[in-house]
């Protein structure tokens, strides 16, 4: 069972006068209602606890007012809320915990899955994102010494740990931590890397505010997109599918490795753009292309739709034939586009169907594949 432990227990001092930065309004309502949503609306997270300010409690009844969100009591610093929180988790069965902060409200659902399947393997994860800027110290309102900033992350948050694991880390410190991730260390627990996102930041000062706003005006842009393609059998002794190659007593007639799934799945990213199709950013006429493996396709779209400030939500794909049988190889076909994608593999889906043995595909004579995707402004 995996928990979310959202700290809300700041007083947001460097977010200027007024109410503290959880309790204003944001999107037309309270800042805090949007990450306690987005948690709560998880597939994955099975309860929320909301750590308050003792003032807050009365203020938070309404948000608190659900069976799978407990309310527990924050201290004087960040590090003392997120141990409040720990404590009442223990006992109630979770065995992971992502812990939030409230301040940031535009968290995303594939972020949170990111951090969920690093856990996997790590005993914590983390997401964060390169410093790109140069690095400068101040001196007296000048440039001072020239840091190298290679290697260097911006920390964000929810950060995820094995929630034993962490909470016996919390009991050992002696505070001033910044984050989850520094208590952790303390305690020589490693602690993965994942990509964060930009809108993922804290608000601080009072002008983040503004730009929050101006994310979630724009964030209501959703675009759907299917391909379909259909290769003829030619000679061979295997297929590719998904960068997957399939042992077959014929193998698929194409320019590039003829990965019709591939291509499905690329002309959807590019429906979805109104980008056209692979034809058109990779002409059949160009020799350059022949024999290209189609994962390179599918990254191209991929790559289009970030630039449009667009990630992929989820995508699901068809494959119509007779033979080969797909269920076999569906777990790797699965494994191999969520890796092409960066996206969890809880949101790719890999399907087959035969046509009862009618047209050409009931006929053997070779394999079609229809996808969709659905992009989310990010
Ligand atoms: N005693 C505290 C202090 C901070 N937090 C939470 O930890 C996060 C840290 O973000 P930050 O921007 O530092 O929040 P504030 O402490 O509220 O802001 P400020 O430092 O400007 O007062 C916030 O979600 C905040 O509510 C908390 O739960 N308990
Ligand atoms: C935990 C954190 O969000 C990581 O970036 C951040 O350190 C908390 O905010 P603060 O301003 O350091 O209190």
């Amino acid at each position: 069972m995996t928990a979310a432990v959202i700290v809300a227990a700041g007083r947001g001092t460097r977010a200027g006068p007024g109410l503290p930065k959880q309790w204003r309004s944001l999107g037309g309502r309270a800042l805090l209602a949007w990450p306690l949503d987005t948690f709560r609306a998880h597939p994955r997270i099975d309860r929320v606890v909301l750590v308050l300010h003792p003032d807050d409690m009365g203020v938070a009844a309404g948000y608190a007012a659900h069976p799978d969100v407990d309310v527990a009591e924050g201290g004087e610093t960040r590090q003392a809320s997120v141990r409040a929180g720990l404590e009442a988790l223990d006992a109630g069965g979770a065995d992971r915990v992502l812990i939030h902060d409230v301040a940031r409200p535009l968290v995303d659902a594939a972020l949170i899955d990111r951090v969920i399947d690093a856990l996997d393997d790590a005993q914590g994860a983390a997401p964060a994102l390169p410093v790109v800027d140069a690095l400068w110290e101040g001196d007296g309102g000048k440039v001072g010494a020239i840091r190298d900033r290679t290697g260097l992350y911006r920390a964000q948050t929810p950060q995820g740990f094995h929630l034993g694991v962490i909470l016996d880390a919390h009991r050992a410190h002696p505070g001033g931590a910044s984050d989850d991730v520094a208590v952790a260390q303390s305690a020589g627990i490693g602690i993965e890397i994942v990509r964060g996102s930009e809108t993922n930041f804290k608000i601080t000062e009072p002008e983040d505010f503004a730009r929050a706003e101006a994310i979630l005006e724009h964030r209501m842009d959703i675009r759907t997109g299917t391909g379909f393609d259909v290769h003829a059998f030619g000679p061979g002794d295997f297929v590719t599918l998904c960068g997957i190659p399939i042992p077959h007593d014929r193998g698929l007639l194409g320019h590039s490795d003829a990965d019709v799934a591939l291509h499905a799945l690329a002309d959807a990213i590019y429906g979805a753009l109104a980008e056209g199709d692979i034809g058109r950013h990779f002409p059949p006429s160009d020799p350059q292309w022949r024999g290209t493996a189609s994962h390179v396709f599918l990254e191209h779209a991929a790559g289009l739709a970030a630039q449009e400030g667009l990630s992929i939500s989820n995508v699901d794909l068809t494959l119509i034939c007779e033979e080969p049988k797909i269920t076999p190889h569906a777990r790797d076909m699965i494994e191999r586009v969520a890796h092409i994608l960066d996206l969890s593999e809880r949101r790719v889906s890999v399907k087959a169907t035969t046509s009862e043995g009618l047209g050409f595909t009931g006929r053997r004579e070779g394999i079609a594949a229809m996808a969709s995707v659905t992009l989310v402004s990010r």
